[in-house]
Parts: structure tokens; sequence; C-alpha cells
């Protein structure tokens, strides 16, 4: 499979790795010093493009792929506002389109638990939930996307929490989300309950960024060739394994 690589930064070297290990090619890589390259003629010769810059470049990246017929995977965070924009774009131009906050298995297993704990959690009102991320110091967004997921799949199964806010919680309603940085870390998520009595926490802690780029080759092999909006559960097909 012939790969364009958007962003050539910490997680675009690593896609570069296992994609070749994989058997890929990497036939074009843009960065910031060569944002001209991002041509439709450039793009052609790839099958799939693998997009990580930043929360401002995201959108624009995107669409610039769907615009060029290119099926493209995003792993991208902090451009949720526009996430569903792009959705009905690829949608509208019968493109391919898959962004995840995380691409790790490990992961998506841990976004499965997380919903899992959540129902069972509904109805136990003596417990206290929060949300705690921590990531090396040149991350630019604050929570992690994948903390927002995390969040996301609390607030849609407990009813008693209606937002998640970015500090300690000043209301019941709300959904604490606690941001650290602190390098190297990869990436640390906790979903933390607490009662009177005992505390129940579920931790998933990166090693490394290898899971990362594994999980977005691993998509964007599942990409290629096909049309429509994609999730990580799809790829995985971990919803069929374990409806919750
Ligand atoms: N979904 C997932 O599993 C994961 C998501 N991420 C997310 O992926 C994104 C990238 O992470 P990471 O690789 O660590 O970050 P880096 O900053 O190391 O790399 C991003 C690269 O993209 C470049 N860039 C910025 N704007 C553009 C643009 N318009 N076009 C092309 N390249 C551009 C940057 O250049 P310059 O530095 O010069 O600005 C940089 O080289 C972040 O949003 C992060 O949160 C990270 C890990 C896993
Ligand atoms: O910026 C990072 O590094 C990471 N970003 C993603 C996020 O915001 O959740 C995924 C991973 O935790 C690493």
């Amino acid at each position: 499979m012939n790969i364009a690589l958007i962003g050539y930064g910490k997680m675009g070297h690593m896609i570069e790795e296992i994609a070749l290990q994989r058997g890929h090619q990497i036939v074009l890589k843009i960065n910031i010093e060569n944002l001209e390259d991002f041509t439709k003629e450039n793009l052609s010769k790839a099958d799939v493009a693998i997009e990580f810059t930043s929360p401002d470049s995201a959108f624009e990246n995107v669409k610039g792929c769907l615009d060029f017929g290119l099926p493209v995977v995003s792993g991208s965070t902090g451009w949720n506002a526009k996430l569903n924009e792009a959705k009905d774009l690829c949608l509208q131009q019968n493109g391919s389109f898959l962004h995840t906050s995380n691409f790790s298995v490990g992961v998506n297993i841990f976004f499965q638990v997380n919903k899992f704990l959540a129902k069972l959690m509904a109805s136990q009102p003596g417990y206290e939930v929060s949300l705690k991320e921590i990531h090396h110091t040149q991350k630019r967004d604050a929570p992690s996307g994948t903390a927002v997921t995390l969040a996301e799949g609390i607030l849609e199964n407990i009813g008693r929490k209606k937002i998640w806010v970015n500090h300690q919680a000043q209301s019941k309603d709300e959904l604490s989300i606690i941001s650290e940085r602190v390098d190297p870390v990869p990436g640390t998520h906790y979903v933390k309950y607490t009662s009177e009595v005992d505390d129940i926490e579920i931790i998933h802690t990166a090693h490394n960024r290898k899971g990362f780029a594994l999980g977005a080759v691993l998509a964007a092999e599942f990409v290629a060739g096909k049309k429509g909006v994609f999730t990580m559960d799809d790829v995985l097909n971990l919803t069929a394994q374990n409806p919750v």
C-alpha cells in the first residue's frame, strides 16, 4: 500500500517505521516545511493518507485529502468542534474517513471497559467519578482527546453527570478531567470511582508510541479501497465481540 504521511513529527516518524515493517511504502511526507507539496498530483500517488498534525491544521488537511478523493485516517486531537463537518464532507463526497482520539488497541479495549463500568455505576450514586490524564509537555491540547472520549463514554451512561470540565468539579453534575504535563510520558489515562468505603480505578498506560502507530497503520489498511466514515470499532471488530 502507498501511504501519504501528513505530519512528520513524533507520530509521523513512528508510523513510517511501522508501515515499512508491514511492507508498505511512504510515497509522500508533508510537514510544515513543504506544505506546497500537498497537491492533487502528489496525493494521487497514495492509496491512503495518515494525518497526525495539530488541532489547528487537522480539519484543512482532512478536507484536502477528501477533496482530492484520497481515503484519510486522522489521529490529530483537539479539533472535535469540526469533526462532524469532516464526516459530513466525507459522506457528501462518497469518500473514506476514519478519526479516533486514540489508535491503540489497548485504549480501544479500555474505551469499552470504561463504558461497561459506567453502565454499572449509573445506579450507584454513592460513587463519585473523575478522570486524569498525563502527557509530555509538548502536547498542545488539554484535555487529551482520549480523556474527552472517556468522558463522553461516562456522560452517555451516567445520568447524574451532565458535562465534563478540565478542572476540579465544582458541582455534582460536573465530571472532572485533570490534565498533567510531565516528560516524557507518552499517554496515561485514569478513570476513578470513589465512595466512602472503597475506590475502583482503571488505568491505561502507554509505554511508548508504537501502539498508536500500529493502530493507525491497521486503520489505513482497513479504509483503503472502502467508502464511508469508519471507527476503530470497525477496524478491530470490538463492538461485535463485546456489545456494550
Ligand atoms: N489518535 C492517536 O492515537 C494519537 C494522537 N496524537 C495526536 O496527533 C497529533 C500529532 O502528534 P505528534 O506527532 O506527537 O506531534 P508533533 O508535534 O511531534 O508532530 C506534528 C507534526 O505536524 C507538523 N505540522 C503542523 N501543521 C502542519 C500542517 N498544516 N501540515 C503538515 N504538517 C504539519 C508539525 O510541524 P511543526 O512542529 O513545525 O509545527 C509537526 O512536525 C496531536 O494532535 C496529538 O494529540 C498523538 C498520538 C496518538
Ligand atoms: O499528544 C499525544 O501524545 C497523544 N494524544 C492523544 C490524545 O490526545 O489523547 C493520544 C495519546 O494519548 C497521545
